[in-house]
């Protein structure tokens, strides 16, 4: 059984026992999903804010999640995904009471409508100290039409920088510690922020687990749309991935040593 860089407190002492979660849902033009997303995402155990970063969307999604229960912060115009990430994540330290542990976080995508709920699975290896960072691995989507060269470049680059081979390196569902996401800070920009994440904790010693979910998201098709997609996606991951390979040979030219990467699936 895989044990946790940072060890939690023990169960029962009480500080466990108050560990609460915040669900941060990066969203950008999300009007059609929002409200079944966040309300399927208020039902996951041990949470008990969801807050929504409407990325500088053009239709309504800010009033339709807030009316759906959630709460809602703005950027006036789109930033990216992981630019989303991190507002949210600064929104929920803020909202952290004194004396509790300061919650987990879980990203979570704004198009998974009612399946929202099933990312619960990701917060117990967390809560518990299984692990820092779990990642949620999806069935196959109805409708898909990558060909998985973002995918592989991903998983590959991931595999040579730190040891792990992710089944899914996109996924974009995942919990983690406040203490692993200041750790991962400044996240890679856009959609290379999962791979970026993944390399900077591994290499820095926390735990990731990978966990089933059933989730169903609105998959890229194969059209002109969905190709331009993957090719800010495949930029995105690169420039993350290089990003990390000129730090890790400055590194190792001045002798910092990373620490052995913990991995499970
Ligand atoms: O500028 C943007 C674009 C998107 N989003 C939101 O980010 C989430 C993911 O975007 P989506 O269009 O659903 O992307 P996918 O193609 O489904 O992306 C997959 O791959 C991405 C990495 O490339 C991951 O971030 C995703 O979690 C994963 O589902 C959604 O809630 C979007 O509304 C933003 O916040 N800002
Ligand atoms: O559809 C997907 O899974 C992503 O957009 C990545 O595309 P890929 O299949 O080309 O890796």
């Amino acid at each position: 059984m895989p044990v946790a860089k940072t060890p939690r407190p023990a169960k029962g002492r009480g500080s466990r026992d108050l560990q609460r979660v915040a669900v941060v849902i990066p969203a950008k033009d999300e009007q059609e999903r929002i409200a079944a997303t966040v309300r399927s995402a208020r039902a996951i155990p041990h949470v008990d804010l969801v807050l929504v970063v409407d990325d500088g969307s053009e239709d309504d999604t800010q009033h339709v999640a807030r009316d759906a229960g959630a709460v809602v912060v703005r950027h006036s115009h789109n930033r990216g995904k992981a630019a989303a990430m991190e507002t949210g994540a600064a929104v929920v330290a803020m909202r952290d009471a004194p004396g509790r542990p300061p919650r987990l976080l879980l990203f979570i995508d704004g198009d998974l409508g009612d399946t929202a709920v099933n990312t619960a699975p990701l917060v117990a290896p967390v809560r518990e100290g299984v692990a820092d960072l779990a990642i949620a691995l999806l069935p196959p989507q109805p409708g898909a039409g990558g060909r998985g060269i973002v995918v592989g470049a991903a998983r590959r680059a991931i595999h040579a920088l730190t040891g792990w081979t992710p089944t899914q390196p996109l996924s974009g569902m995942r919990c983690l510690t406040r203490e692993a996401f200041e750790a991962a800070t400044p996240l890679a920009r856009g959609w290379g922020v999962e791979t970026g994440m993944t390399i900077d904790l591994l290499r820095k010693g926390y735990v990731a687990v990978e966990v089933p979910c059933d989730l169903k998201h609105r998959a890229s098709s194969n059209d002109l749309k969905g190709q331009m997609h993957r090719a800010a996606q495949y930029r995105d991951v690169m420039v993350a991935v290089n990003a990390r390979r000129v730090r890790g040979a400055f590194d190792a030219v001045r002798g910092v040593r990373s620490e052995s990467p913990q991995i499970r699936s």
